[in-house]
């Protein structure tokens, strides 16, 4: 162990001596010198309750009353059996409980109400939310981008990335990508150590984990927690879940947070936990780790396991000296958190919450990214185009189709002319291209998925803001799609032979690439609400299925019924929009062959106005503006949807707990005013006078 800790790299060393005077004492301003001192973040919660709605509608209770508090300085563990309750606490400290979750309690930082989320506290969730084509030095030099001050030199920024790959121990494997579906990346430990680096980089002043060291062997799991030590002694709260830590890794917890179904087993000093357990009557036999001591003798999720296996082994469990094997776990657990409640762990921390509450320190503001707006938007756009660059499934996987699809078009409809079966075969092509082919985008859907997870991952911990996100990922789409429609586009035209010209040309392309645009925006506003592969696909296949239906190919535009289905839904429909245009397009101007060669030929004017009933008074280039405003109209809405469920959501959920709440102590009120009554002095009084005869009447 001596060996692997002298090894170890002396990271402020690193990061100091690599910058200049400017970009250290910005460094420094986010270092120790800044945070020792009132921005330092203390955190108390006090009566704590957090209830769930389940699917069936009945609520569960998942915390009970929890008090505690965290300060600077130090490292606080969170402990307990899976489904304790460990992860519920954390996202209801750091402001970022489900939506079925309504909590009841005060939770202060610095003596305040301050929301956590966005920036003022970093999260490390237990879900490794990562880009799998970048590689984990890509990764970090991203985010650094992303957040660093633009007038830092890169080579100073640079200097900031390669400390924190070393501090994670991710030096092997900085050039390796993390990996997706297709590529085979870094482990699954490693990914656990590339998501601490993101947020351990720009030193946030509160910081929670949930499981960092799951998934890793014993020694990386020791130099995590050792860096997380580190920065605590660096003024920062430091606030991680952990399951089963090792001794050596149980010495580095300052506070422990021992929590069995929700509720206090145990919070004060990590290394006063021992003792209390052996106060309880649960003393850690020598050999055995504190910290599994302590889970064995709340964990009673095998407690069936273990009677059967008490009448199997009788003579032996007799014989034992261990209580734990004298008493069943349920009973263990029932004492330990009376004794709790009647410790001096117990009184010391309510006390101490009492008092850090007492002290209005400094409001911490948003402690996320000091990059420019402009720096975010380029970072993302950037960031963005390099992913679906490498990403075979997005970018290659699809052209390929989309070659092949076309191809197909072209060599169904070959050289369609002008003969009278033409008329028809123009039309379906038409439906085909912007109906099929544009359908074929919410293929992209999976990856809009996992760049929603990214983003909110990155939103959360206040990475950037959602306009530099909404632009990044308008924007880096742009060039494929340019690409992809481009190349079907001229593919198809050429080869079906479409009415000849540079302007139908480009209607042609134009139309394709703004319809697939806008299939794509409305995947993308769907992947912010629905962030579910099946799900979202089955969504966005249904409303184009319904928009095709209204296009005015399947049922001519007069015949479609009035209300609803003509109006609005044709005109909501960008297919509508497509179809109609590319019509006028191909047919005005053409000329076709009768039903019989001695009849008239027929006038493409004539076919739009009376087969496809199509207004030719209206130019083709209004329906090709109104598919370009969808675009623009699809992506506010999908700016809107993130704005709503990150501002107007948390306050419904609010309004609906409060509501609950109320709701709830009128009932208990109802239910103990009779117990009330019965207690009223009063009341007493008088029914006393009643059996002596002496009440008035
Ligand atoms: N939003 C929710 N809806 C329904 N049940 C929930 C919700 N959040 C938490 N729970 C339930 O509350 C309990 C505690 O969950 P939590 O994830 O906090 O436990 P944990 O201690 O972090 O577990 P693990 O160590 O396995 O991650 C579990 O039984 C879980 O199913």
């Amino acid at each position: 162990m001596m060996q692997i800790q002298a090894n170890k790299p002396a990271v402020n060393c690193t990061v100091a001596g690599g910058l200049s005077p400017l970009s250290e004492k910005l460094w420094r301003e986010k270092t120790k010198a800044e945070f020792v001192g009132d921005v330092s973040a203390r955190l108390t919660w006090k009566d704590l309750t957090v209830m769930v709605t389940l699917s069936n509608g009945n609520t569960q209770k998942v915390l009970e009353g929890l008090t505690g508090y965290a300060e600077p300085g130090t490292l606080t563990a969170l402990m307990g059996p899976s489904g304790s309750g460990k992860s519920t606490l954390l996202d209801a400290l750091s402001g970022r409980l489900a939506a079925n979750a309504f909590l009841s309690g005060t939770i202060l930082l610095n003596g305040r109400k301050t929301k956590l989320s966005f920036g003022t506290a970093a999260y490390v969730t237990q879900d490794d939310n990562l880009i799998g084509t970048l590689t984990v030095r890509e990764t970090i030099s991203y985010s650094a981008r992303l957040r660093l001050p633009d007038n830092m030199p890169w080579s100073e920024k640079r200097v900031l990335v390669e400390s924190t790959i070393i501090e994670m121990g991710l030096q092997d494997c900085a050039d390796t990508v993390v990996g997706n579906w297709h590529l085979r990346g870094i482990s699954g430990g490693e990914k656990r150590r590339v998501s601490i680096a993101l947020e351990i980089l720009m030193r946030p002043r509160l910081l929670f984990l949930d499981e960092p060291t799951s998934g890793l062997d014993s020694a990386s799991a020791f130099f995590v927690t050792q860096t997380l030590r580190g920065l605590s002694r660096d003024g920062r709260t430091v606030i991680a879940s952990v399951h089963q830590p090792s001794s050596e890794v149980f010495e580095l917890f300052d506070q422990l947070y021992l929590l069995y179904d929700g509720k206090t087993i145990y919070f004060g000093k990590a290394s006063e936990a021992y003792e209390f357990f052996a106060q309880a009557g649960f003393p850690c036999p020598a050999l055995r780790n504190p910290s599994d001591h302590f889970l064995r003798c709340i964990n009673s999720d095998f407690d069936k396991v273990k009677s059967t296996l008490k009448g199997s082994m009788k003579l032996r469990f007799e014989a034992s000296d261990d209580p734990l094997e004298k008493i069943t776990t349920a009973e263990a657990i029932r004492s330990l958190i009376s004794f709790y409640r009647t410790s001096q762990q117990c009184y010391a921390a309510k006390e101490k919450v009492d008092e850090i509450s007492k002290v209005k320190g400094t409001v911490l503001d948003s402690g996320g990214s000091q990059a420019s707006f402009l720096m975010q938007s380029y970072m993302l756009t950037k960031r963005s185009l390099v992913n679906m660059s490498r990403d075979f499934g997005y970018y290659w996987l699809r052209l390929l189709i989309y070659f092949v699809v076309t191809i197909c078009i072209g060599t169904i409809y070959f050289n369609v002319g002008t003969s009278y079966n033409a008329i028809l075969a123009r039309g379906s092509c038409a439906s085909f291209v912007f109906g099929f082919v544009t359908f074929m985008s919410i293929g992209g859907f999976p990856s809009f998925v996992e760049d929603m997870k990214v983003f909110q991952r990155e939103r959360l911990n206040g990475h950037y803001g959602v306009t530099a996100f909404v632009i990044g990922n308008t924007l880096s789409a742009m060039p494929f799609l340019v690409m992809i429609t481009f190349i079907s586009g001229t593919i198809c035209y050429f080869m079906v032979h479409l009415h000849p010209g540079f302007q139908h040309y480009l209607f042609f392309v134009l139309c394709l690439y703004a319809s697939v645009t806008v299939v794509e925006s409305l995947m993308m506003a769907i992947a912010s609400i629905v962030p579910n592969f099946l799900m979202g696909i089955i969504i966005g296949a249904g409303i184009q299925g319904i928009f095709m239906l209204v296009s005015g190919f399947f049922r001519l535009p007069n015949d479609i019924p009035k209300p609803v289905w003509r109006y609005p839904m044709s005109y909501i429909s960008f297919h509508f929009w497509a179809l109609q245009g590319q019509y006028q397009n191909d047919l005005r101007g053409l000329l076709f062959d009768n039903q019989s060669p001695d009849l008239p030929k027929i006038p493409g004017e004539y076919i739009l106005e009376n087969v496809f009933q199509i207004n030719v008074g209206r130019s083709k280039w209004i329906n090709l503006s109104v598919i370009f405003s969808m675009i623009v109209i699809y992506r506010i809405v999908f700016f809107l949807m993130i704005k709503i469920s990150e501002d107007i959501t948390p306050w419904i959920r609010g309004f609906v707990a409060r509501r609950r709440l109320q709701q709830k102590n009128a009932t208990l009120n109802m239910m103990v005013a009779p117990y009330r009554l019965s207690q009223s002095p009063s009341l007493r009084t008088y029914v006393g006078n009643r059996a002596n005869g002496t009440a008035r009447r």
